[in-house]
């Protein structure tokens, strides 16, 4: 449902008055992503995930450029598709969670995302939107404030997939989140998968989301090193055919192999 192909992302940056030059930060990239998946994109920070996600909603700053083609549905994201698309078949939910309006209730904004998406809901709606994520209905009344870190994290999710999108693409949508709020989040993704749907979940935990992906996608500095099945990350690791990714998996200390060279 979802193709990136020979997807790169840079940046215009000027040096001085006259002279300018164009940064690759991300790609090439080849990504599919199918209808009942759950595809992790793994990395470190800087490494573009982000501006992944960004490029697939049109979001990038002005100065962004981009080439390559984006299909969802085999229908290329580009700016005339993509308002018709974004928030209604494809939800994103931010890495910052500052993006919430801080003057308007929490209610409102979330029946904001459903009527977008063209599923305008009534107040037991919303209260059973907050309920997948165990927000309860008081959340609805506050501004966004009063609400803690995790609370926030949790009400964007909602916002997201409030409208029902076949592609939810989530970044970091796990951090500052408790062992159970990050289990509630990742198992509703799996079972968003199970329906048919389709999840890009952007984290920098690769030993949390395995249990939930079906595949790995790894990134670094702005490439793909390797798109592995889940199931690979297991053991020693020596099912990896990426020799990056096998140094990534033992590196993490719940594998206790110790530290090795990351570019081995
Ligand atoms: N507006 C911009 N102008 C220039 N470079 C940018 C811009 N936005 C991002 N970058 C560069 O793109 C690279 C990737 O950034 P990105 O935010 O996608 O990383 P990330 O993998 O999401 O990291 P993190 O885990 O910290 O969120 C970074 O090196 C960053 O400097
Ligand atoms: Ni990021």
């Amino acid at each position: 449902m979802l193709a990136i192909e020979a997807l790169t992302v840079g940046f215009r940056r000027y040096r001085g008055l006259l002279a300018q030059v164009d940064v690759r930060a991300l790609g090439p990239l080849e990504i599919g992503l199918a209808r009942g998946e759950v595809l992790a994109l793994v990395g470190a920070s800087g490494a573009g995930k982000s501006l992944l996600a960004h490029a697939l909603f049109g979001v990038l700053p002005p100065n962004a450029l981009v080439s390559g083609r984006m299909l969802f549905d085999g229908i290329a994201l580009e700016a005339q598709t993509l308002p018709a698309l974004r928030g209604r078949k494809m939800g994103l939910v931010p890495q910052s969670i500052s993006h919430l309006d801080p003057l308007v209730r929490c209610g409102r904004q979330l029946g904001w995302a459903a009527r977008r998406a063209g599923r305008p809901v009534d107040r037991s709606g919303l209260e059973a939107a907050l309920g997948w994520f165990d927000l309860d209905a008081s959340v609805l009344d506050a501004f966004p404030h009063a609400l803690s870190g995790g609370m926030a994290r949790r009400l964007m999710l909602a916002m997201a997939i409030i409208g029902g999108p076949d592609l939810v693409v989530a970044d970091e949508p796990i951090s500052g989140l408790d062992a159970d709020n990050a289990a509630l989040v990742l198992g509703y993704f799996r079972r968003l998968a199970d329906e048919g749907r389709a999840v890009l979940l952007i984290t920098h935990d690769l030993v949390q989301a395995i249990p939930v992906s079906d595949r790995v996608a790894i990134l670094r500095d702005g490439h793909l090193e390797g798109i592995a099945p889940a199931a690979a990350f297991s053991g020693d690791g020596s099912a990896l055919a990426s020799p990056y990714a096998r140094a990534l998996w033992r590196a993490m200390p719940e594998n206790g192999f110790g530290l090795e060279p990351v570019d081995a």
